[in-house]
């Protein structure tokens, strides 16, 4: 099976356009205040709609107030949500949604009683770990550490490009990858030309 690819940090239609167009199965809005990518209601329901059907937007949140969530729910038509920070399975379960929980990997971080911990989750995504930084920092970590038998799927995130992600998926056998950084010309600016190419390279499956 080819991964599954989701680029996150759309910001404009265009991008979301070009991003579907090229073979994304999901897309990623990012509400988080301090990110580059941050993206208002307007813009967010503009993106989400221009979309189509049968591809997967996805809310970022990185410890948002539930009425923020429940604003944003109001007016985005979201399929998933992405909890990046410091959620509990309660504050993640609360919305009846869809979610995918991310775990960022500190080098002490018990990785299968992490996962365990979000049994309703549909996937557990793994991001790099680096202080003081929720996500989107483009670095990556050390891909053995990847359960070869999750109790969750996987999404693997954290430094992706199109040059490594075919490695990475080759490395981990996972069957999702999320990407941000690696696609752009600079923060928030995504590039067809990489986004294309990251594409082509995750779905051309395992080395
Ligand atoms: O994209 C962001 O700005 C962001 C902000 C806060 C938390 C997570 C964020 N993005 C997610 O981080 C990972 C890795 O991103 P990158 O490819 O290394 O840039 C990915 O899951 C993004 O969705």
């Amino acid at each position: 099976m080819s991964a599954r690819v989701k680029i996150c940090g759309i910001t404009t239609v265009e991008q979301g356009q070009f991003a579907v167009a090229a073979g994304a199965d999901a897309i990623g809005l990012v509400f988080y205040a301090k990110s580059p990518r941050c993206v208002d209601l307007e813009q967010a329901r503009a993106i989400a709609l221009a979309c189509g059907p049968f591809v997967t937007v996805t809310g970022l949140f990185v410890n948002a107030a539930a009425s923020a969530i429940e604003s944003i729910l109001a007016k985005v038509p979201l399929h998933l949500l992405q909890f990046h920070g410091d959620e509990t399975l309660s504050d993640c379960e609360r919305f009846h949604r869809p979610y995918i929980k991310a775990l960022r990997m500190r080098p002490e971080l018990d990785l299968e009683a992490s996962i365990a911990a979000y049994p309703s989750a549909v996937g557990i995504l793994l991001d790099a770990y680096r202080p003081g930084t929720p996500g989107g920092t483009g670095e990556t970590f050390d891909w053995q550490r990847v359960p070869t038998q999750p109790l969750k799927p996987i999404v693997l995130a954290g430094g992706l490009t199109p040059d490594n992600v075919s490695q990475a998926i080759a490395t981990t056998r996972c069957n999702a990858v999320d990407v941000s950084g690696g696609v752009e010309l600079g923060p928030g600016m995504k590039d067809p030309e990489r986004v294309k190419n990251f594409i082509v390279n995750a779905k051309r499956g395992n080395l």
